[in-house]
């Protein structure tokens, strides 16, 4: 057992870049969520890669940003101090887009945290051609000291058993953080809030994203049932016209929401649901520092 290595890792680069999905292909099961919108993780979400040599915990940062709301600084007072915690940083570029201020940005912020090695993982490469991930290999690691530079898609499942092997490499000899089989130790609650966000940001105009919050409120088996279980959310938006987006004409589009959400939820849980889901205006929660401790953002 003491060859056993267990321990840490982020990924971390600018919104968009495949964090979600490749912390997604690296655990084999969807535990983040994915959107093509960018900025939608705003939880940091475990996933849990499991060895017999060995245990990879990753955590799973928002978009690193520059500050706007008050929600864009906790997010990133969340970000610095994730980085430090853990025991390797990989740092996300598309091999498909030019690197730009955003990515110089957090090389800056990675360089400055010393103690963390960083692997810079170079993503997306289905989308690119040799000669442009080429240049992206060459482009990054003229941007800072790296102590790796891999190539990977997450999509074609293309060098993630070398990138797990790379992050594995610098964890501590340790014994298992986690139980055997354990995919994520995000409360089952988080997990199913954000997935009625992801059915709700589906097809809505580009400025609702960072204007939807969603709180699981209860949940619990029905009584006398063993099969189905009773789910009440409350999804929060900043204004009435918000409500009314979400709503839909004659509620169909909330309809929808639920249904895509309770399709998701049921194939997670592995149960029947039943979803009470209901609308809320929180006057720019994103603002509002009491809101955003309800709604689960705490400082
Ligand atoms: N073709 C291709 N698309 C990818 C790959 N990885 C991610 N994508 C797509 O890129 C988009 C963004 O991916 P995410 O994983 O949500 O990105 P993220 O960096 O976690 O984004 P934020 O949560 O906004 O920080 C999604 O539409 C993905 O399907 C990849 O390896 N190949």
């Amino acid at each position: 057992m003491s060859d056993f290595r267990a321990g840490f890792a982020a990924f971390v680069g600018r919104p968009n870049v495949g964090k979600s999905t490749l912390m997604n292909a690296l655990v084999g099961t969807k535990v983040a969520i994915t959107s093509s919108k960018p900025q939608t993780t705003r939880r940091v979400i475990r996933g849990i890669v499991h060895r017999p040599d060995a245990q990879l915990v990753i955590v799973d940062t928002p978009g690193l940003h520059r500050p706007r709301t008050l929600l864009g600084e906790r997010l990133d007072s969340l970000v610095l101090s994730t980085l430090s915690e853990v025991d390797v940083l990989g740092f996300c570029v598309p091999a498909n887009e030019p690197i730009g201020k955003g990515d110089r940005f957090i090389a800056e912020k990675l360089a400055a945290v010393k103690k963390t090695p960083v692997i810079a993982v170079v993503t997306k490469c289905d989308l690119a051609t040799r000669e442009q991930i080429a240049n992206q290999l060459l482009a990054v690691s003229a941007l800072a000291e790296f102590a790796e530079i891999v190539p990977v898609s997450a999509v074609g499942d293309d060098q993630l058993d070398l990138l797990t092997d790379l992050l594995i490499a610098r964890m501590p000899q340790s014994p298992p953080l986690y139980a055997d089989g354990e995919l994520t130790d995000e409360p089952e609650q988080v997990l199913v809030a954000e997935l009625i966000r992801e059915a709700a940001l589906e097809g809505v105009r580009d400025e609702l994203p960072h204007s939807i919050a969603v709180v699981v409120e209860e949940m619990s088996p029905r009584e006398g049932r063993d099969d189905l279980l009773d789910i009440y959310a409350f999804m929060y938006v900043e204004r009435p016209s918000q409500k009314a987006i979400v709503i839909g004409p004659a509620g169909a589009r909330l309809k929808d929401v639920g249904t895509r959400a309770r399709h998701q939820i049921e194939a997670l849980l592995g149960s029947r649901v039943y979803l009470d889901l209901r609308i809320k205006v929180a006057k720019d929660w994103q603002r509002n520092p009491k809101q955003l401790r309800r709604l689960g953002f705490y400082d």
